[in-house]
């Protein structure tokens, strides 16, 4: 008992250092928003740590960002709540609890592992990107005049982070399936 709640904690740890150096690979695009590697961390958490270890980190590095330590993209403290970004951090905070509830919803649909867990997958990148947009588009909208301006460009980059992420969660779904056939193990996050 001791010893698996130990093991869940380093995997936490890992997963929590993973997220935060992850955070920092980004390319800048326009208007404050970064092409970013982190989703790939993000869509490991849930498989490997479950809905309440995963969201307990999701948590956590929301607000230990928030109070002030660095550990986002650009920097951490209170006023990253007014960033661009920061809609996708609280997607990310909720998505544990989201994965959960989409695989309970296509548990008894006899599809492959890959297509299952595809559509679970996307459905939560989907997910991220209403908040993260619908986010983005109130602060740019607050902090500018002419907002008309920025469309074109916001649909730019919005196109690039999709694209990117579209890959990024394929391969994510795919190593996902690879390490649980060959750690053998049914952890409870662990689609199946
Ligand atoms: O400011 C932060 O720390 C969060 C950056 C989040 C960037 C998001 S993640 C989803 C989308 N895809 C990307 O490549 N960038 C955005």
């Amino acid at each position: 008992m001791y010893r698996k709640r130990t093991n869940e904690m380093t995997r936490m740890a890992l997963f929590f250092a993973l997220l935060i150096v992850t955070a920092k690979l980004v390319i800048s695009l326009p208007l404050l928003d970064y092409l970013s590697l982190q989703i790939i961390t993000v869509f490991l958490i849930y498989p490997f740590l479950g809905k309440k270890d995963g969201s307990i980190i999701m948590i956590s590095y929301l607000v230990l960002g928030v109070i002030g330590l660095p550990i986002f993209a650009s920097g951490g403290g209170f006023a990253y709540v007014f960033k661009p970004t920061f809609g996708f951090l609280l997607a990310f905070a909720t998505l544990p609890l989201i994965q959960a509830l989409l695989t309970q919803l296509v548990r008894q649909q006899k599809w492959s592992p890959l297509t299952r867990m595809l559509i679970i997958n996307y459905s939560s990148l989907l997910y991220i990107h209403l908040i993260g947009i619908g986010y983005k588009l109130v602060i740019l909208r607050l902090a500018t005049q002419n907002f008309a301006a920025l469309s074109s460009i916001l649909t730019v980059t919005t196109l690039i982070d999709l694209s990117c992420d579209i890959l990024l969660v394929f391969v994510a779904s795919v190593v996902t399936l690879k390490m649980k056939s060959l750690l053998g193990v049914k952890a409870s996050g662990l689609f199946n």
